[in-house]
């Protein structure tokens, strides 16, 4: 069967929890970590404690330092801002003529660039396939039911490596719009800060449940200006996973939010909320392109201390009246 032998690059919680579904759904998989004593970890007694707590992990995985020979797919999932460097590390000519999956949600401080076209300029005789959607590392690596997109130019291929990942509680639903399932999967972060910080603030559910709805149509906006397609919007990469992270206290930006909106610091070096990093490229991204971006804006004054969440809301309270339809 072709796709047999899958490498993972990075040891964290996303990537051990893919290499888990890979190995679920009856791949090989080797899971390539920088760490020595997590490589080790993995290797003798089948945990990741420092992400995934005591959770086994499949007889089919084997960690490495290195890419191995004969890998046929390769799924990086490295923090956003990380994937220029790791790419740079496993070097052009190990991806050549390999198709890459791409899980990192965040577009690229200073360049503004989305990850495949990091990787384009990294590696650019590999191939680009993007995954995301509604999937915490803790439901997928227990084998709770998960569905994501997985999204790439070439139909075929896209099919072949979300048949590949499939397994009993890990389901793929393959997509054309590489862009959009991009850009919703790093957006959605920024959108998660700000609900995070409605409820941190005490401001209610209603709020809340207003912002979801403007955050949707801010992204609609977004996502189809930039190239995208609408239809991602209403998928699993857009609202299925603009729903989890906007409600869930488990979404480390909707929890980073929450502490924004209770007034404490950022806490630099905690866990991972890719939305810091992303909030100032949507606003560059938005400004662009010449699109209203409200709540993009208003995450950005969030981040930068200078103004309350009480003043924010207000702000965005007054805006003109508009027409929703
Ligand atoms: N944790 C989750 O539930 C999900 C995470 N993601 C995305 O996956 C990406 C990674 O997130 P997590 O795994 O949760 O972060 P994490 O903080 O748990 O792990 C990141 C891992 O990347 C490794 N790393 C960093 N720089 C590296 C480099 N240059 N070379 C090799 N390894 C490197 C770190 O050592 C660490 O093991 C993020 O973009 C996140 O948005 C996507 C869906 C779900
Ligand atoms: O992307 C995720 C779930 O789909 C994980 O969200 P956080 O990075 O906010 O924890």
């Amino acid at each position: 069967m072709p796709l047999e032998r899958v490498a993972v690059i990075g040891a964290g919680a996303w990537g051990t929890a893919l290499a888990q579904a890979a190995a679920m759904a009856g791949r090989y998989v080797s899971l390539v970590a920088r760490n020595e004593a997590v490589i080790a970890e993995i290797n003798a007694r089948r945990t990741n404690s420092a992400y995934l707590g005591a959770l086994q992990l499949s007889d089919r995985i084997s960690a490495a330092p290195a890419l191995a020979e004969g890998t046929e797919l390769v799924i990086l999932a490295v923090p956003a801002q990380a994937s220029r460097k790791a790419l740079t590390g496993l070097g052009a000519s190990a991806l050549e003529g390999l198709p890459v999956v791409l899980s990192a949600k965040g577009l690229e401080t200073g360049t503004l660039l989305r990850q495949s076209e990091i990787l384009a300029q990294c590696a650019p005789g590999a191939r680009a396939y993007v995954l995301s959607g509604p999937s915490f590392a803790h439901d997928v690596a227990a084998g709770r039911p998960t569905a994501v997109t997985l999204a790439g130019s070439d139909r075929e291929e896209t099919e072949t490596i979300a048949a590949a990942l499939a397994g009993p509680s890990f389901r793929p639903y393959a997509a054309d719009d590489l862009l959009g399932v991009e850009l919703v999967g790093a957006l959605k972060n920024v959108y998660a800060l700000a609900c995070g910080a409605v409820e941190g603030a005490g401001l209610g559910a209603s709020a809340r449940a207003a912002l979801i709805a403007r955050a949707y149509a801010e992204l609609g906006r977004l996502v189809v200006a930039a190239g995208g397609s609408a239809q991602t919007l209403g998928g699993l990469a857009g609202l299925g996973d603009l729903t989890l992270s906007c409600t869930s206290a488990q979404s480390r930006n909707y929890s980073q939010g929450m502490a924004l909106g209770r007034d404490e610091p950022l806490r630099p070096g905690g866990a991972l909320a890719e939305g810091v990093a992303t909030a100032p490229v949507a606003q560059a991204m938005a400004r662009r392109l010449g699109v209203d971006a409200p709540l993009v804006d208003a995450v950005n004054l969030l981040l930068d201390r200078d103004v309350s969440i009480t003043q924010i809301l207000s702000g965005l309270m007054a805006r003109p009246l508009k027409r929703e339809d």
